[in-house]
């Protein structure tokens, strides 16, 4: 079975890397690629890299040239994806890359991103429970973000378990690549490059109550989560240090069997050898997240971090994975563990 697929923002990053991934999967043939400012351009002019397609046209982001396929890849800036969906027959599967539709409750969505809630889609993490099964057969799909997958998948476990108290501290670095390719001042070279930067601190980053969302399912009751993002120099990756107070009498062992239980059967979830420690480098291109878990016996707090590659794990394989499995596919399908290195 060949499925027809269109991307939608193929002239940016997460465009360009479902893209990439999309030309390695064995079920897929690639239809429309459409940008916005960029329509009329070849995509070789904006990733060179994907050499099978370098002379293909972007057309204009519009229903009529995305309707005449089996899935459709969103890969548009927040704000533009309900409107375009709302136009494509429930019939195709539609898989959004954005946050338009990843935030249950309403208020958080006005209070975070403004204006009326777009409503909610299943949400493209199966490694939470019961994702997967929601996954199966649905016709429209919320991509996570990227910190969200790093936070969240490496501390839902300590939580549904018990193992610490719901007051969950995240700190993560980001390659600038997370923020798109439009022009921002703060991304030059020249202000990114030998430094490295925190901003949306104090709860305000967006991304924040997808992650209260996400850890308060796990938990099954309500977690705070006090989010610091920090741009570091690097293209990709993204490294989360998740902390939270260890609940008495939890040992180092018992949070190691948890998260060997949580995860052993996960294709994408590469929990380390004890005393081995996550690295961006070894995720980059890969659908892996790569994590290790400590106790700190004299501070009381359990910590997991975990590194992803913004682009792959963090939008497009995620977007990739759920495709699979709303499709009926493998759900490895098109995707690697396999990093690049050195
Ligand atoms: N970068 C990342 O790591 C992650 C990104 N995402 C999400 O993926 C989506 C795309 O992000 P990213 O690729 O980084 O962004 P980019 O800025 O790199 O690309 C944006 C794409 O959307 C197109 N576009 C811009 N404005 C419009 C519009 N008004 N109508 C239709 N198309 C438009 C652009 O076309 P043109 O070039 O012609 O202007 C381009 O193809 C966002 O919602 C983002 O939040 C999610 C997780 C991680
Ligand atoms: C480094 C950097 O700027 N990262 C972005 C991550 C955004 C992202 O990728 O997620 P969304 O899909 O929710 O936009 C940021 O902090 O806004």
């Amino acid at each position: 079975m060949t499925l027809r697929v269109a991307v939608a923002g193929a002239s940016g990053y997460a465009g360009g890397e479902l893209l990439r991934l999309l030309l390695g999967h064995p079920d897929v043939e690639i239809g429309a690629l459409t940008a916005n400012s960029n329509a009329g351009s070849t995509l070789g002019e904006h990733h060179p890299h994907l050499v099978p397609l370098a002379e293909r046209v972007l057309s204009e982001t519009s229903a009529a040239v995305l309707v005449d396929h089996d899935a459709v890849f969103l890969a548009l800036p927040h704000g533009h994806s309900a409107e375009i969906a709302a136009q494509l027959p429930s019939s195709i599967v539609v898989i959004d890359c954005g946050a338009d539709h990843r935030l249950v409750n309403p208020a958080a969505w006005e209070r975070f991103y403004g204006g009326a809630h777009p409503g909610t889609w299943p949400y493209g993490m199966p490694e939470l429970p019961g994702a997967r099964d929601n996954l199966r057969g649905a016709r429209r799909i919320a991509v996570p973000g990227c910190y969200p997958t790093a936070a969240s998948l490496a501390l839902a476990p300590a939580l549904a378990a018990a193992l610490v108290e719901p007051a969950v501290t995240v700190v993560a670095v980001s390659g600038t690549s997370g923020a798109g390719k439009s022009l921002k001042t703060n991304l030059l070279a020249s202000e990114v490059l030998g430094s490295a930067s925190a901003y949306g601190v104090g709860g305000t980053h967006r991304h924040t109550p997808e992650m209260v969302q996400n850890l308060s399912a796990a938990a099954g009751k309500p977690v705070t989560v006090s989010f610091t993002p920090v741009l570091v120099p690097m293209s990709r990756g993204i490294l989360a240090t998740v902390t939270a107070p260890a609940m008495p009498g939890v040992s180092a062992s018992l949070v190691r069997q948890i998260y060997d239980n949580a995860y052993a059967a996960e294709p994408f979830i590469h929990l380390l050898p004890a005393g081995q420690w996550p690295v961006t480098k070894a995720t980059l291109g890969s659908n892996a997240l790569h994590l290790q878990v400590a106790l700190d016996p004299d501070a009381g707090v359990l910590i997991a971090v975990a590194a992803l590659d913004n682009l792959t794990k963090g939008t497009a394989g995620a977007a990739v994975q759920s495709f699979n499995l709303a499709l009926g596919l493998s759900e490895t399908a098109g995707l690697t563990t396999v990093g690049i290195a050195p």
